[in-house]
């Protein structure tokens, strides 16, 4: 039932060639944000919309350029389960936590890092008063999500090393 309704409300956005562009899914996005007035963000970027398509095509390794139902369902259920996170840690609403929030926001998700990737993710993702508003946030851990992915796809043994030509490194790093 829930996936019906789901699969109805991607048909909506996605058209007849059932794939969402990435201005598609920077307007649904959008549209969703400004029915949660507790997300105060000026909403998503192309530039976003695009980086989290190209990295769900790392994810479900399929390069299109565009969302299918199973890369779409599965970035919404991320997005959902985070944007929960990060009104937790936006108590007061501002639209945006700080770097400290961040860090327990990311752990929070799931992923455990390491001091020095807290700083990077910082100078990456921070405006200009060390906040991390709440697109940035979404962008932030779509990436990570997709790069965890990304190595263990690579990594077959399992052993926590992986070996990539400077065209494959290339072809990961350019594209996600
Ligand atoms: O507040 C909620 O219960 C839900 S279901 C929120 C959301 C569920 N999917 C979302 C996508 C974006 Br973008 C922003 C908020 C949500």
């Amino acid at each position: 039932e829930e996936d019906q309704q789901f699969r109805t409300i991607f048909q909506e956005i996605a058209g007849d060639e059932m794939e969402i562009t990435a201005n598609e899914l920077k307007n649904v996005l959008n549209r969703v944000i400004s029915e949660h007035k507790d997300l105060n963000t000026e909403g998503f970027s192309l530039e976003s919309c695009r980086s989290m398509i190209a990295l769900m095509d790392v994810s479900f390794m399929d390069g299109t350029g565009r969302l299918n139902l199973q890369e779409f369902r599965h970035l919404w259920n991320k997005i959902k389960q985070w944007q929960g996170i990060f009104k937790h840690y936006d108590a007061d609403q501002s639209g945006s936590i700080n770097s400290y929030e961040m860090r327990n926001a990311v752990n929070d998700a799931g992923f455990r890092l390491n001091n020095q990737l807290y700083d990077i993710i910082t100078m990456r993702y921070a405006n200009e008063n060390m906040n991390i508003d709440f697109d940035s946030f979404i962008s932030c851990l779509v990436r990570l999500e997709a790069m965890f992915r990304a190595f263990q796809a690579f990594d077959q043994d399992g052993d926590g090393t992986i070996r990539l030509s400077v065209l494959e490194w290339l072809q990961l790093t350019m594209y996600a």
